[in-house]
């Protein structure tokens, strides 16, 4: 027996010994759990058996309590250590035929000799033992299997650093028990096993890759210094893999004080919910809050406007209409997306202490009871150092009172009289019992006439008002929608916020005077509902979250400094990890990535710590080096060392033959066995002319915005529903430069192309796109 047949016997019997452990834990478990339930099912059953109910005296009653609040207790504490017990079984369950994937022998300093330290999902100890027989990967010592190659190697602890000597760093792969693969590896973690990994067909669903983390995604995914961390890594740098994990880390680091609905992921579209949805549980552990920026403004504002989603804006500008109107809309997107626009709406609400605020009158059955210029006197009648919140609850007491004062004035009103004649039978039967009730409890007569009118009418004229106090407490009398409008209907004063109009986009008027047109009419594009919901949040005070102290956002290239000046103030006891690549940024407005000002100024720079990631993992070398030229700053982005076959450009003639070589396409690739296939067009309509021309020759599903969930197999997408999404294949629909021959196409055809994992095909009819014709010949095979 060589020695590496000797190392592999001896792991073996190793791994047999800790599978069979594990599995005898999990019967005794499955036990112990099956008598806990027993347990807590007979408590419920004879809960009441157990409890002396007695309200004779006051004593009696005191001892029914205590001894329901004990049987309460036993229940309670049963079904804790249920879920308890059921969580770690999980956990061992997916110990059970895979227990580890890594060994590291560490020697500490001053310690004779090194001991083997080996790396699972979770850690597992058996009973009574000191020593553990797998690390969870999360555990302070395991960060010296992804940080170091071995030699010379310290790990942090909460009491301090520990300095020694890695001896020996080694990978498994174990399926059902038995060691497929084992290696010892050097620098990185196993090229080997990563190659493997990613050699794999892509799935519908991502995958954790705890096994095979990167010390520069380590170094993410470990990070808790800082209030605001920030990654800026290229196409398939693993932003959203590190995110995740680093979900999954700091529920182990923080256990006890942070739970999972405490931590929030916006992701870009609803589809990428689900494609992310089962890295966490595979981890053994409960998934984050998803959600998308688009749910939340919704959320919001659905009710009050009809509105446009990032998605329609984005249709609208990959249309190129060539109109004035076009390019209005395209400067309004940049500039109502820009910090300076920011700045100029934090102006004119500082300037509303002064002038300008604008009230709703409060009204009842048509009559005014207090005019809006009233209030706005009132308003402006306060001494100038109280401030605009102060202010404004004020307003709202003062409010209350003069509709107190107004609403004692209708008792006698007929508009009363009538609505006693209206009280149907049962209303009134229902009224009369409550009315009864209450008033029992004050004399014993309730049979006087007059008493009883009076009293009915009390409640009549009560609940007549009550929207209108309803309306105050939300602050309803503040006009938002017209301090928003004022702020376009006025555009000299809103020069002089902007520092003097230095920073406006040369068609502002028309901006202006096209933003009053929609809110008059009820509808708010995309990029005003952020600034829209400021304003508002900041006038009737924001609706804060305290209770989330965790967002991740993925993507964040897609946010403007706006939105995530009004995440910071969402969610004020929050940290924040913002994931994104300057190079996606498909949107036209201005990204808060886009210069690194907008997201140090966040926190600020002693709370800021940016990381940047240059290593693609995604694709293929060939396809990497073929991409990264279309992009600035691309030759910094360097191809992990996988290989596959170039990228083909397919010249054909026309429609018909671009139909007909998809189709072809398609087909070699399915054949190939490639799981996932996509063709990725510009547009939606681009995406339905291509999926009607295909859907009778070849299965494939048709993607639009509100699909749901990611399903294997061939389907049609927009470049802007791929995002953040992988494909086996990727086939480009049309990469001619009719289509993408516009600078501002640049990311979103780059985009596009990097989605692929091992082939990805461009077709063009005619001439091809100028990004790809800008790449080195040797980049890519023509064909046609
Ligand atoms: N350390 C790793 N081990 C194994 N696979 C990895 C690793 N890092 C990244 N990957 C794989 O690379 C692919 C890309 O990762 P991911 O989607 O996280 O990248 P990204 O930076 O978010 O990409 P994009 O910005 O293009 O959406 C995924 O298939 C992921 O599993």
């Amino acid at each position: 027996m060589n020695e590496t047949d000797s190392i592999w016997t001896e792991e073996q019997s190793r791994v047999s010994r800790v599978v069979a452990s594990v599995a005898q834990r999990i019967e005794a478990l499955e036990m112990e759990i099956g008598n806990v339930r027993s347990e807590a099912v007979e408590i419920r059953k004879h809960f009441w058996d157990e409890i002396t109910v007695n309200f004779s005296s006051s004593d009696d009653v005191t001892e029914t309590y205590f001894s329901m609040k004990q049987q309460a207790d036993l229940l309670a504490e049963r079904e804790r250590t249920q879920r308890h017990s059921a969580g770690y079984l999980n956990k061992l369950r997916r110990l059970a035929g895979s227990p580890y994937f890594g060994r590291i022998d560490f020697r500490g300093e001053g310690e004779a000799q090194g001991e083997p330290i080996y790396l699972g999902i979770a850690s597992y100890r058996e009973e009574d033992a000191d020593m553990f027989l797998v690390y969870d990967w999360r555990a302070p010592v395991s960060s010296l299997y992804y940080d170091y190659p071995p030699g010379p190697a310290v790990y942090a602890t909460p009491a301090g650093e520990v300095k020694g000597e890695l001896q020996l760093k080694r990978q498994f792969v174990i399926r059902e028990g038995r060691i497929r693969y084992l290696f010892d590896t050097g620098i990185t973690i196993g090229d080997q096993l990563l190659q493997q990994m990613l050699s794999r067909t892509s799935d519908s669903q991502m995958k954790s890759i705890v096994a095979t983390i990167q010390q520069e995604q380590n170094r993410i995914i470990r990070n808790d210094r800082s209030r605001m961390l920030v990654v800026q890594g290229a196409a398939g740098s693993g932003k959203t893999s590190a995110a995740l994990q680093r979900v999954a880390y700091l529920l182990y680091r923080y256990r006890g004080v942070l739970a999972a609905d405490q931590m929030v992921l916006f992701s870009p579209n609803p589809m990428f919910n689900s494609y992310v949805a089962s890295v966490l549980p595979e981890l053994g552990e409960e998934n984050m809050i998803q959600t998308t920026f688009q749910a939340y403004l919704e959320n919001r504002l659905g009710k009050e406007f009809r509105l446009e989603d990032s998605f329609d804006q984005l249709e609208y500008v990959l249309s190129g209409e060539h109109s004035a109107a076009y390019e209005a809309r395209l400067q309004a997107i940049r500039f109502k997306s820009s910090a300076a626009y920011l700045q100029a709406v934090q102006a004119y609400l500082d300037s509303l202490l002064t002038e300008g605020m604008l009230f709703r009158p409060i009204k009842f059955n048509g009559k005014t009871i207090v005019s809006g210029r009233e209030i706005s006197s009132r308003f402006y009648g306060m001494e100038a150092g109280i401030r605009l919140a102060n202010r404004i609850t004020l307003i709202r007491e003062w409010l209350t009172e003069r509709v107190n004062a107004f609403e004692a004035t209708q008792m006698n009103e007929s508009w009363v009289e009538e609505a006693m004649q209206l009280l149907d039978q049962e209303a009134y039967q229902r009224a009369y019992y409550q009315l009864r009730e209450r008033q029992k409890r004050k004399t014993d007569s309730f049979d006087d006439f007059d008493a009883e009118k009076e009293l009915f009418a009390a409640m009549i004229v009560r609940n007549a008002f009550k929207p209108i106090r309803r309306r105050i407490k939300l602050l309803r009398f503040i006009d938002v929608k017209g301090l928003y409008r004022q702020l376009f209907a006025d555009p000299a004063r809103f020069e002089s916020l902007a520092a003097g109009g230095a920073g406006l986009p040369p068609l502002w008027k028309e901006i202006a005077s096209r933003t009053v047109e929609q809110l008059d009419d009820g509808r708010l594009s995309y990029e005003d509902m952020t600034p829209y919901l400021y304003v508002n949040e900041r006038l009737k005070g924001f609706r804060a979250n305290t209770s989330v102290r965790h967002v991740l956002i993925d993507e964040a290239q897609d946010y403007t400094p706006f939105q995530l000046e009004f995440l910071k103030w969402l969610f004020p006891r929050s940290r924040m990890t913002a994931l994104g690549d300057l190079n996606q940024a498909i949107y036209a407005q201005t990204s808060a990535m886009a210069e690194s000002d907008p997201l140090t100024r966040l926190y600020g720079a002693d709370d800021t710590e940016w990381i940047r990631l240059t290593k693609s993992y995604r694709s293929t070398r060939e396809i990497v080096l073929f991409t990264r030229g279309m992009v600035a700053g691309g030759e910094q982005i360097e191809p992990f060392n996988r290989s596959g076959n170039l990228p083909v450009f397919v010249t054909v003639p026309d429609t018909k033959r671009l139909h007909e070589r998809l189709k072809e396409a398609i087909q070699s690739l399915t054949a190939e066995g490639f799981d996932s296939i996509a063709v990725i067009c510009r547009t939606a309509a681009e995406s339905k002319e291509a999926f009607e021309a295909l859907e009778e020759s070849v299965e494939l599903k048709l993607v639009t915005k509100d699909t749901p969930q990611f399903d294997k197999g061939v389907c049609v997408i927009p470049a802007y529903l791929a995002k953040g999404v992988e494909f086996d294949a990727v086939l480009i629909y049309d990469a001619s430069e009719q289509t993408y021959g516009n600078e501002n196409e640049r990311k979103l055809f780059y985009t596009a192309c990097t989605r692929a994992m091992h082939e990805l095909y461009l077709f063009s009819v005619g001439e091809a796109s100028r990004f790809v014709t800008a790449q080195p010949a040797d980049t890519y095979r023509r064909e046609a």
